[in-house]
């Protein structure tokens, strides 16, 4: 296992990156690596972001030593996606049968995680937690779902709440996937902020060859990140976080912060942006 430390990063800064410090700084993009768990752990919200890809073996993660306790989840919460393949993620002593799209919420004190199955990549979210939330395992029909956006516009999409106040108790994690409609390229235009809270952006579904330009600053000072399929972004609070593709593709947001209010945004006027 892997743990990457990012530090936080002030928007000052962030305005005079070139593109390799802005991959550098936000871009995730080697998640997978086969037989591995790799974390990144944020300073951003201390949002732990990982990939697991188990391949044969079954891979654990118990002690990660930024959190400075003996197991991740003794004092924090994670979201699991199985965002490739079908496998078997076991925690607290129970195995759960993840197919490709479900989402397992689990709570703190879980004690160590395993991850087993040919073929499966398992993406993850974690946060500090202050107490034990009952594990879930949720799939796309048990998602809250919002319809949002229109084919005019570019942005027809359905925003599946997985790991929602509507959905599954949890501390300060919010989790879920959107899916766009056929021909729509643009997630979340017109863009908004979210003070607080950060997020964490995860393409997928996105072909071979193809790239998610996506959008990140501050609204009047945005610059962009040229991102491939299982690549993951960091939005710090200060960020927009809205992507438009060369080709379809889907994605998995989460968030952690000061509340659990997903409605609890400012909206960027498209006009307003520079
Ligand atoms: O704060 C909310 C997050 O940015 C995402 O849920 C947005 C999103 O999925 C979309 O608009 O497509
Ligand atoms: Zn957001």
């Amino acid at each position: 296992m892997t743990t990457q430390t990012r530090h936080p990063v002030h928007p000052d800064f962030a305005r005079t990156m070139t593109s390799a410090q802005l991959r550098e700084h936000f871009l995730i993009e080697d998640l997978f690596r086969r037989g591995e768990a790799r974390l990144v752990y944020s300073h951003h919200d201390r949002m732990i972001v990982g990939g697991v890809a188990p391949v044969g073996a079954t891979v654990e993660i118990s002690h990660v030593p930024q959190t400075g306790t003996e197991s991740l989840l003794d004092r924090r919460e994670v979201g699991i996606a199985c965002v490739q393949g079908a496998g078997e993620v076991r925690a607290a002593g129970q195995a759960h049968a993840m197919a490709d799209g479900d989402m397992l919420y689990v709570g703190m004190g879980a004690g160590p995680l395993s991850f087993s199955g040919e073929g499966a990549r398992f993406y993850l979210v974690s946060a500090p937690a202050h107490r034990a939330c009952p594990t879930r395992h949720i799939r796309i029909e048990d998602a809250a779902q919002v319809a949002l956006g229109s084919t005019e516009s570019s942005n027809e999409r359905v925003i599946y709440q997985f790991i929602h106040p509507a959905v599954v108790e949890t501390c300060q994690l919010v989790m879920g996937m959107t899916r766009l409609g056929k021909g729509s390229v643009w997630n979340t235009m017109p863009a908004h902020l979210h003070d607080r809270r950060s997020e964490v952006y995860f393409y997928r579904d996105l072909a071979e060859g193809h790239r998610v330009f996506h959008f990140m600053g501050e609204p009047q000072e945005t610059r962009h990140l040229v991102v491939a399929n299982h690549q993951a972004v960091i939005a710090p609070s200060w960020s927009i976080h809205a992507g438009a593709g060369t080709a379809s593709y889907s994605f998995i947001w989460a968030m952690a912060g000061d509340n659990i209010d997903y409605k609890d945004v400012e909206m960027v006027e498209i006009g307003e942006m520079k």
